[in-house]
């Protein structure tokens, strides 16, 4: 982790973030808390304890509950919460997808203690047709164990959780949402999703966010250095994390300690974008700024922020002392492809240093650098632009996120910032190299939010923040602005130039 130059020594305590995890590293902890002498049934009893908890919390008024359960041990849960519904005098009803007889080791046992409790068990698909008014529905279908789409009865279950007005308690994950990925068709749109002993690493980005609904986790009381062994995809940004990257300034710092910025872009009709760069960079401290755009934006800049200093530029020729000046640069937004926007582009690429590149800037980068890899770049594609560098379409990025962000990682090097619910920030192979942000709203699709996430990066790289870090603080940042916007006034209609004021609360943790 680096801090920003001219800072007091760190005194936060460095928060050790949340891990995600697949599903393969979430049965391997399974494993290993079993060969650590916790049963299976008793993780089986303590995931449906932890569920009923919940839904007496959740819902106290609830009298007549569903549960949808599959034939593996995310049924076995199921069956679980159903015995101590039942045993706590709700009534209780159980559809059955796979046949209670042919389950078998927990999830058997979790049968036997469904029928003690006087559980109702009927057939799946025959019980569907039988209106039973449900308070809630208990998801517990398809877990870790699900290989693809739901298929067969599991679909038609799916389906029909889905019609029922009732709200829905997914367990473990909605089913149909797949849990390395987050890639999910037909799925299970819950109310709440409660996950045990890891945090699924597809139930925070891409699609999932459509199902997951709000997120509850349990670890199931395991021992937290078991949690903390074996391997992770990656780990979730935490505001508690910006305490450790942000110390107080020092009394004496000045102007030439919080670093300069030059801003490159904007040809006639899109000088907005490079306005909102430089005022979310300067939100989130950034000593000075230099814009370079096109002489049709001084005065409105100016306007806007007389905080810049502006240059109209007409070729990549007039910025070689700004360069020189400059501690990082941010090149993209309203760039254009056109000769204006690619001699400045190829200015800025004959020096090496920080550079945040986004927007046309990503599309000159593939057309002009084919092979390039540089360490110090923070790229920020939207899944467009990623599809448009790794020659795919939209879609298959959001299929598998990170698969599509570690690609460009090791195409392009430096740090990818994959945008879209769920950014993820991608700078390696390790588990220490991926960032996911769990924040965020639908406010945030609206025209230059992206502007702004840039801005927010460059600002915080010419502070002296290493790229990694800069990208997740500023990812970070970004995100709680602009939840912080939506609270105060909704999320429709909430502007990217909403955000650079909000920011600045956060870059003083
Ligand atoms: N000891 C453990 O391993 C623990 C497991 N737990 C629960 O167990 C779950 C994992 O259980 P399993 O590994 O048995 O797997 P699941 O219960 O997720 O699913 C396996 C079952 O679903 C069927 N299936 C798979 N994909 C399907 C599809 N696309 N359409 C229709 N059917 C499909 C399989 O044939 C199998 O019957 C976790 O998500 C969690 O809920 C918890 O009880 C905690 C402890
Ligand atoms: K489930």
């Amino acid at each position: 982790m680096s801090t920003p130059l001219h800072t007091r020594r760190r005194t936060a305590a460095v928060e050790v973030p949340a891990r995600l995890h697949d599903a393969a590293q979430t049965r391997a902890l399974d494993r290993e808390a079993i060969a650590a002498g916790i049963s299976g049934f008793e993780l089986m009893r303590r995931a449906g304890a932890a569920a009923f908890a919940l839904i007496r919390q959740r819902w106290p008024k609830a009298r007549r509950i569903r549960v949808f359960c599959g034939g593996g041990n995310n049924g076995g849960d199921g069956y679980v919460v159903a015995a101590l519904a039942s045993r706590a005098g709700l009534m209780v009803e159980v559809l059955a997808f796979k046949s209670p007889e042919t389950l078998a080791g927990e999830a058997a046992e979790a049968v036997a203690m469904a029928r003690e409790a006087g559980v109702a068990i009927v057939d799946g698909e025959a019980g569907l047709d039988q209106p039973f008014d449900a308070d809630l529905l208990v998801d517990a279908l398809l877990g870790t164990g699900a290989k693809g789409a739901p298929r067969g009865a599991y679909l038609r279950a799916v389906e029909a959780i889905n019609q029922d007005p009732a709200p829905v308690l997914a367990i473990d994950l909605p089913s149909g949402v797949d849990a390395d990925t987050g890639m999910a068709e037909q799925a299970v749109s819950a109310t709440l999703t409660l996950s045990f002993i890891a945090r699924k690493f597809g139930l925070y980005t891409g699609l999932a966010a459509d199902y997951v609904g709000e997120r509850f986790f349990d670890d199931l009381g395991l021992d937290p250095r078991l949690l903390a062994s074996g391997e992770a995809l990656g780990r979730l940004l935490e505001p508690a994390m910006l305490a450790g990257y942000l110390p107080p300034r020092l009394p004496s710092s000045h102007k030439g300690h919080t670093g300069h910025l030059l801003v490159v872009g904007g040809r006639p009709g899109y000088g907005g974008s490079t306005i909102m760069v430089s005022e979310a960079a300067a939100r989130v401290g950034a000593g000075l700024i230099s814009l370079a755009t096109d002489a049709c934006h001084l005065a409105a800049a100016l306007a806007r922020r007389p905080e810049l200093m502006v240059r109209g530029v007409r070729s990549g020729l007039e910025i070689g002392d700004l360069l020189e000046a400059a501690d990082a640069v941010a090149i993209g937004p309203g760039l254009g492809q056109g000769a204006w926007g690619q001699g400045l582009f190829d200015k800025v690429l004959e020096r090496p240093g920080p550079r945040v590149i986004d927007a046309d800037a990503l599309h000159l980068l593939e057309s002009r650098y084919a092979g390039l890899r540089r360490d110090d770049w923070v790229l920020t594609p939207h899944p467009g632009e990623a599809a448009m560098m790794l020659g795919c379409k939209a879609s298959q990025v959001q299929a598998d996120r990170l698969a599509a962000a570690r690609e460009l990682w090791r195409r392009r090097g430096g740090v990818i910032v994959l945008k879209g619910n769920g950014t993820l920030v991608v700078a390696g192979e390790n588990e220490t190299d991926v960032a996911l942000c769990p924040y965020g709203n639908p406010g945030m699709a609206s025209g230059g939010m992206g502007d702004v996430l840039g801005g927010m990066i460059a600002g915080l790289l010419v502070q002296g923040l290493a790229p990694f870090d800069a990208a997740c603080v500023g990812v970070l940042v970004h995100a709680l602005a602009a939840d912080e916007a939506a609270r105060v006034g909704g999320e429709r209609g909430l502007l990217a130039g909403d955000l650079a004021s909000f920011a600045r609360r956060r870059v003083n943790p």
